[in-house]
């Protein structure tokens, strides 16, 4: 286990650059994932860690170990891509056992490393298989067990799930989020999935165009975007555009005022996520941000209502609710219906 300090990171592809001096640190044992659009620079950049891309410029340090240029085998780094990579002709045992004679580990020792990598991925009584033999999610997980079998550093992870179908994706990630956990490998996983990278990274980066534009915990990523970008790429949300007037509310175009528990300066949008509303049938006696409109529609989204209601301004917000919320709100779904919402100062986030 190893922390890993990234400074200045770039590469160029041509007169493309694809990683535009990034600077990371990852924490031992901690769990981060990079996260941005496709294109962005996610995996140019877990390359270069890996040792498969040699950067234009920067610092890579391991454990306090300079290992920018240093070939992939010398790092001590395992590695899980999308499309698992297991040898095709070597049993699952003889695919864990791979990485392990390639380091020279005692011969001894191969057998009952590979037996406790193969028993953390609940994988021991298929070890005599070959991999076209598994599933495409058992499959994933000796690609896991053979990253940690060799007692890695660090855990690279790029798209680990993607192959997988969405009822396995889910149980193959909390495996992982799990096993990450209580084995502490520091462990840097890619993705594209917001899903994915909320539910299972303490820290998730967000990158675009080679940058990165927030480090953060999902909470704060989600909650505390640092820009609009940020705000747009995690989760759903509402946007109203407008600025900052004497009265120190938030106007917007549409003429709906807001109170915010902070003005940045300059403000020009302000952010509030569908789950922050609150609707009534009648209007709220007192209280800021109480705003009337009207029902244009509703879609249900499995347990949740989601709701569009229009502004007088011609703003549309879009609310998601409870069908139990809505009930006991008294609000009826009826297209032209008026309708009262309300935000938490909290929860109207200025940018
Ligand atoms: N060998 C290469 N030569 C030229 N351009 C490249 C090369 N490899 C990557 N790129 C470009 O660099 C950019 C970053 O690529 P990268 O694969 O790191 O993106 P990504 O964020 O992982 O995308 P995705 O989510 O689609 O996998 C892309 O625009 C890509 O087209």
């Amino acid at each position: 286990m190893a922390n890993i300090a990234i400074s200045g990171l770039n590469k160029t592809y041509g007169s493309f650059r694809a990683v535009d001096f990034i600077d990371l640190n990852v924490q031992e044992g901690e769990f981060v994932i990079v996260l941005g659009p496709s294109g962005c620079g996610k995996t140019t950049t877990l390359r270069m860690l890996a040792g498969f891309i040699e950067p234009d410029g920067g610092q890579v340090i391991l454990g306090g170990r300079d290992i920018t240029y240093e070939p992939p085998y010398r790092r001590n780094i395992g590695l899980v891509f999308q499309n698992y990579a297991l040898f095709p002709h070597l049993t699952i045992f003889e695919n864990v056992a791979f990485g392990l004679r390639r380091r020279g580990v005692n011969h001894s020792e191969i057998t009952p490393r590979v037996k406790d990598a193969l028993s953390l991925v609940d994988l021991s009584h298929l070890t005599d298989r070959l991999p076209r033999q598994l599933s495409g999610g058992q499959q994933q997980r000796v690609a896991i067990a053979r990253a940690i079998a060799i007692r890695p550093d660090v855990l690279l992870l790029d798209e680990p799930l993607s192959n997988l179908d969405a009822k396995l994706r889910l149980q193959v990630r909390d495996e992982l989020r799990s096993l990450q956990k209580r084995l502490g490998i520091t462990t840097i996983m890619v993705t594209h999935d917001q899903d994915e990278a909320m539910s299972v990274g303490d820290r998730l980066v967000l990158m675009r165009s080679g940058r990165i534009e927030q480090i953060g915990s999902p909470d704060d990523l989600y909650n505390r975007p640092a820009n609009r970008f940020v705000a747009d790429f995690i989760g759903r949300t509402n946007f109203l555009r407008g600025r900052i007037e004497k009265d120190q509310a938030f106007h917007s175009e549409g003429g709906i005022v807001l109170t915010s528990a902070s003005q940045p300066p300059g403000a020009t949008e302000a952010m509030i996520r569908p789950e922050a509303i609150r609707v009534r049938s009648v209007p709220e006696q007192s209280g800021p941000n109480a705003i009337s409109g009207t029902i244009h529609g509703h879609v249900f989204l499995g347990g949740l209502i989601e709701l569009a209601i229009d502004m007088p301004g011609g703003e549309r917000i879009t609310g998601v609710i409870s069908p139990r919320e809505l009930e006991e709100a008294g609000v009826k779904l009826i297209p032209n219906a008026p309708v009262y919402i309300s935000v938490a100062p909290k929860d109207v986030v200025l940018l």
